[in-house]
């Protein structure tokens, strides 16, 4: 095969992948493997970063494998999660603080009591909440005696999952992050595109130990011929979300995506200035290519598909994630049952760490099939959620002139949105066409488009035939405005005090 193939490595948060790609998104080899997921105590998620490597790896050579040559390589990543390893022996020196992880929820306390959201939200786009690396960093400095020192002196290196993996594929050469990781970490200033010397310090995490930042597309470095028994070209780089952003060819302002995956992202391209949300949405990177940031408003839903896992694992409603739509087909309805799967809080817009799930309008006629229902009900209902915070901010910056129209279409990848139940739902409820795409490992993809840009060997504009299927709302808009207020009354209910 003489077409130019990329190597795209996604390291997801329950598996890891390695995925050769054509420029058309045809997937050439892959492989793919599970990893474990820690639970030690409730409300913390931790992941072995030698299990994450171990899975990386293997299914990258797996993939090569195939004998085919990649001209590049491209990674993508689970986002926020940070990994702390020895600079000398390349050995992680704590787990992984999962990005779902709330055990720095008491920093986070903290630092809002001190009255110091709105220098965080000003400068980085993110909330004080434990979702983001940079709390997470402060809690195992507060919690491991002598760690910070050891970063100080620049013996322990610090990084999210990109970093760590790079540092690894180097051969212990290179420590880089890319512009939209670190806009994930609090630490990130958007207007100078760097580290933040005052947020570091608010929270107590030394420059020493933080990666250089570098663009998400180009000749970033290139790995060990003795990791993968090759030398590859690094080219592309980015969190896993704005790869699929990426992906999905959202690359003009107003575009927008959402990740049916563990948990829902649904990102929209604003352009090369930071939009600011007014309706606790965040403002990210999208991907930064030849020094120009593309910026993006995203709406993170922390629990989506992990509640059809919950209904799976924790119920034993079935064995397969995917049987859940057949199990929701068996009535017309969730006949009044509402799911809010807030296992680990809520996020996006509402930003609860203390919400706890609920179950509600039980009868005696409530069937497994009604509970799956609501449970895809909840997915599309937390997207609208998104979708009207999103909204008004369009409509806010609409004021100056300067505005986006509401969302037109949104456009659906991730694992979930193989569920054609879920994916109607979720036009009937937003009243916009859902587009799903054709290329199943879009975030994959989306990392192999960057490096097929930045090394040149693909074209710039994305492949035209994406789409899978369009799906169209069928429901009048006002059953789906109330449908949805119901789903509001029922998101109080979860929460220990009333907002
Ligand atoms: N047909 C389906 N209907 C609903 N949820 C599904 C379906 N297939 C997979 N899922 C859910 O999607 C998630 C897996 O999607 P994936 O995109 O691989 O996630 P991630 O990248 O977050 O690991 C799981 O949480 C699973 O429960
Ligand atoms: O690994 P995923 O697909 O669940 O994505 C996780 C996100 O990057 C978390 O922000």
């Amino acid at each position: 095969m003489t077409e130019p193939l990329v190597l795209a490595l996604d390291q997801g948060t329950t598996s890891s992948r390695a995925l050769l790609f054509a420029a058309d998104g045809r997937v050439v080899a892959g492989a793919q493997r599970e990893f474990p997921q820690l639970f030690p105590q409730p409300g913390a998620v931790e992941h072995d970063p030698e299990a994450i490597w171990d899975s990386q790896l293997a299914t990258a050579k797996e993939a090569l494998a195939a004998g085919f040559k990649p001209a590049a390589l491209g990674l993508t990543n689970q986002r926020e999660t940070v990994v702390l390893w020895d600079r000398t022996t390349g050995r992680p020196v704590t787990n992984a603080i999962v990005w779902q992880s709330r055990v720095s929820a008491p920093v986070c306390e903290r630092l809002k009591g001190e009255g110091l959201e709105p220098l965080f939200r000003d400068r980085t786009g993110l909330l004080l909440d434990p979702y983001f690396t940079g709390t997470k960093l402060t809690h195992l400095f507060e919690t491991h005696a002598g760690l910070r020192a050891r970063c100080e002196r620049g013996d322990v290196l610090a990084g999210t999952v990109d970093s760590f993996l790079l540092w690894r594929l180097t051969g212990g050469r290179r420590h880089v992050t890319d512009a939209s990781n670190a806009s994930r970490t609090l630490l990130f200033n958007l207007s100078t595109g760097d580290w933040d010397e005052e947020l570091c310090g608010l929270l107590n995490v030394p420059r020493a130990c933080l990666p250089e930042i570098v663009d998400s597309a180009g000749r970033l470095t290139e790995t060990d011929p003795a990791v993968l028994g090759e030398r590859l070209p690094v080219c592309g780089l980015a969190g896993d979300q704005q790869a699929a952003t990426f992906g999905q060819g959202c690359l003009t302002p107003g575009s927008a995506k959402n990740t049916y995956g563990t948990g829902c992202f649904l990102l929209m391209n604003t352009g090369g200035t930071p939009v600011p949300s007014a309706n606790r949405l965040l403002t990210t990177v999208g991907w930064r290519i030849g020094g120009r940031t593309t910026f993006c408003l995203e709406g993170a839903v922390l629990v989506a598909g992990a509640a059809v896992q919950w209904l799976r694992d924790g119920l034993g409603l079935f064995e397969n994630a995917a049987e859940v739509e057949a199990l929701a087909e068996t009535v017309p309805d969730a006949g009044g049952v509402t799911f809010v799967p807030a296992f680990v809080g809520l996020g996006a817009p509402y930003w609860r760490p203390d919400a706890r799930g609920t179950i509600a309008g039980i009868t005696r006629g409530t069937t497994r099939g009604h509970i799956a229902r609501a449970a895809l009900e909840a997915i599309a209902h937390r997207t609208r959620d998104v979708v009207e915070a999103m909204n008004a901010d369009l409509s806010e910056m609409g004021k100056d002139g300067a505005g986006l129209p509401p969302l037109t279409r949104l456009n659906a990848d991730g694992g979930a949105s193989r569920n054609d139940l879920l994916m109607q739902t979720q036009a009937d409820l937003l009243g916009v066409p859902v587009r799903r795409t054709a290329v199943a490992e879009i975030t994959a993809f989306g990392a192999a488009r960057l490096a097929g840009l930045g090394t040149g060997v693909w074209p710039e504009e994305p492949p035209t035939a994406l789409c899978d299927r369009d799906f169209l709302p069928r429901i009048d808009p006002a059953e789906a405005d109330r449908r949805h207020a119901a789903w509001g009354r029922a998101v109080r209910g979860c929460l220990p005090t009333a907002e």
